[in-house]
């Protein structure tokens, strides 16, 4: 379960994120969506304590995640530009992070299957393409078996079969009970993955609740949130 609760988060002057609350309950796959620069991602470093809230709390099973006793096995997590040195091996990268993490090297060939990066394990990190280093990046958050999953954008640069095998992937775990956030700024992709929405804009939640429930009464999720803001969609979508 994520708890997040009255978040802020500041830069110098500049609002990211302002006074964010909402949950992510195990078994559901929650989308967490906004156009580019609304604040998904600053919420998610303080979520994952690469930063401090500048107020408010975001908990992970009631805990700051840098309390956590076992962050890897209890949240994996997939951040937008934390990628690995491209010099590495892709097995290599991986057996880095599990032994750092008491993560049995078993596990290293598991998740790499799981993701079907088996064949190219052995090949150096820059030579995949964008999708391969997304699945690479996934099987990192999956080394530890975590019973929650926060990915950030993780459809980028998946191509459309890419694209469907995520989906698919994410809506069996969490239909095993664990529980999944990501964030996107596709609407059309997060209706066909997400059973529950928050919408965030300029830093502030729009709306959330479960998808049939935000886009009541509007034929898309996109005319939802135009109905909601009045914002045209900029190009940030
Ligand atoms: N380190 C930083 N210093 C100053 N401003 C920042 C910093 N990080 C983010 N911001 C600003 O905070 C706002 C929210 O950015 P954030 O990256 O959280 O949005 P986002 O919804 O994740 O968008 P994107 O999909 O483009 O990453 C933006 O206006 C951004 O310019």
């Amino acid at each position: 379960m994520i708890e997040i609760s009255q978040l802020s988060k500041r830069y110098g002057a500049k609002a990211a994120v302002e006074d964010v609350s909402f949950t992510a309950r195990p078994g559901r796959v929650t989308g967490f969506l906004g156009p580019n620069g609304a604040g998904k991602s600053s919420t998610l470093r303080v979520l994952l304590g690469l930063d401090a809230a500048s107020a408010g709390t975001a908990l992970v099973n009631g805990m700051r995640y840098r309390d956590l006793r076992h962050p890897l096995r209890t949240v994996g997590a997939l951040l937008e530009g934390a990628g690995p040195v491209p010099e590495r091996r892709g097995v290599d990268h991986l057996t880095w992070i599990a032994q750092s993490n008491r993560i049995p090297p078993r596990r290293v060939r598991e998740v790499l299957e799981l993701v079907g990066l088996g064949e190219a394990a052995r090949r150096r990190v820059r030579t995949y393409s964008l999708g391969m280093g997304q699945r690479l990046g996934l099987a990192a958050a999956l080394l530890g078996e975590p019973e929650i999953l926060v990915l950030d954008e993780p459809v980028n640069g998946l191509d459309p079969e890419g694209i469907r095998w995520i989906r698919r992937f994410l809506r069996d775990y969490a239909a095993a009970g664990r529980t999944v956030l990501l964030s996107s700024h596709l609407m059309t992709e997060m209706s066909g993955t997400a059973d529950d929405v928050v919408v965030i804009n300029r830093g502030r939640v729009v709306t959330h609740g479960s998808l049939a429930q935000v886009t009541a009464g509007h034929r898309s999720l996109e005319e939802a949130f135009f109905a909601l803001t009045g914002d045209p969609m900029g190009p940030g979508w």
